[in-house]
């Protein structure tokens, strides 16, 4: 049997519905082999976040030395990262191991609005890891800080991705979970047309980890050797999917499903 195999480089949510726990069950329930590089601990459930421990950049680049010599991943995955110092290693690291597929989800607030990325470290993202993805998947507040205009219209979404395709991103994904109507609609510019996703909004407040999940279904689909249309047209499905089903556990803003699109699979 023949796998492929994908490397998130994220921090670990205690809470299991975003971060390095979203991304390994996304992967699994893929089938893709899921290997994990760890930037930060946070102590989080679904009311929000309690603790963020970031770990030394020795131990960061370590790990993705270790998986890079030995198991080769056909994509990358980058969630929180949290400092200057933590991106730069990543980047360079990257590069080093010469991986390929660098999927980057800039993530900046945690829902309950802690900071997982410094204010600060936004230009070093900018300057050292966009260059090198292949897809970048930012929502709209996050889009909004990378370009540094407000983004209200469709028109804007659409100049949006173009500003962050010329930072040296090969194709960028702007998430419309904090846009408003009865549709969410995702923008996919791959530097030669914009392909729009649309789905009808769930009406519900089970939403932690959508970003994570859904970029880490885009990473899946890209270590099968997906194109990024087809990667990001099966990760809208799999969100989907995730956030209608939703487990309901805990008290505030509950993890989604990541057992619904094989279900539904199976099911069908
Ligand atoms: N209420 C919803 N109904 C259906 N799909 C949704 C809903 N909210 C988000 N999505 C989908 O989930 C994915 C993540 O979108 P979103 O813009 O919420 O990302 P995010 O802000 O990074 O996630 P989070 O809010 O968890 O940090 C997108 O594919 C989006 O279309
Ligand atoms: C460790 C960690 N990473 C990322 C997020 C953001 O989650 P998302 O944007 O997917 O909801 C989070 N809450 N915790």
């Amino acid at each position: 049997m023949r796998i492929s195999k994908a490397l998130t480089i994220a921090g670990s949510d205690s809470g299991g519905g975003a971060g390095i726990q979203a991304d390994l069950k996304t992967f699994q329930e893929l089938e893709v082999y899921g290997m994990s590089a760890i930037t930060a601990v946070t102590a989080q459930n679904t009311l929000g976040v309690q603790g963020i421990f970031p770990l030394t950049v020795e131990a960061v680049i370590d790990q993705i030395k270790s998986v890079g010599a030995d198991l080769h991943p056909n994509a990358v995955k980058t969630g929180m990262l949290f400092n200057s110092e933590i991106i730069e290693a990543v980047a360079h690291a990257i590069k080093k191991e010469k991986m390929a597929k660098v999927v980057v989800d800039p993530v900046m607030i945690a829902k309950g609005g802690s900071p997982l990325l410094l204010e600060e470290s936004v230009d070093t993202l900018k300057k050292k890891l966009i260059p090198i993805a292949f897809c970048i998947t930012p929502n709209i507040p996050e889009a909004e800080k990378l370009v540094g205009f407000k983004i209200v219209s469709l028109e804007d979404r659409k100049r949006a991705a173009k500003t962050i395709f010329d930072l040296g991103a090969k194709s960028v994904v702007i998430k419309g979970g904090h846009d408003d109507g009865n549709e969410v609609t995702d923008l996919l510019f791959d530097g030669n047309t914009y392909h729009l996703f649309s789905s009808p909004r769930i009406d519900t407040k089970h939403t932690h980890g959508t970003g994570c999940t859904f970029a880490a279904a885009v990473t899946a689909e890209l270590a099968k050797g997906k194109s990024i249309l087809e990667a990001v047209e099966t990760a809208k499905s799999f969100i989907h999917a995730a956030i209608e089903d939703s487990l309901g556990i805990g008290a505030g803003h509950g993890p989604t499903n990541h057992m619904a699109y094989r279900n539904r699979k199976v099911n069908v």
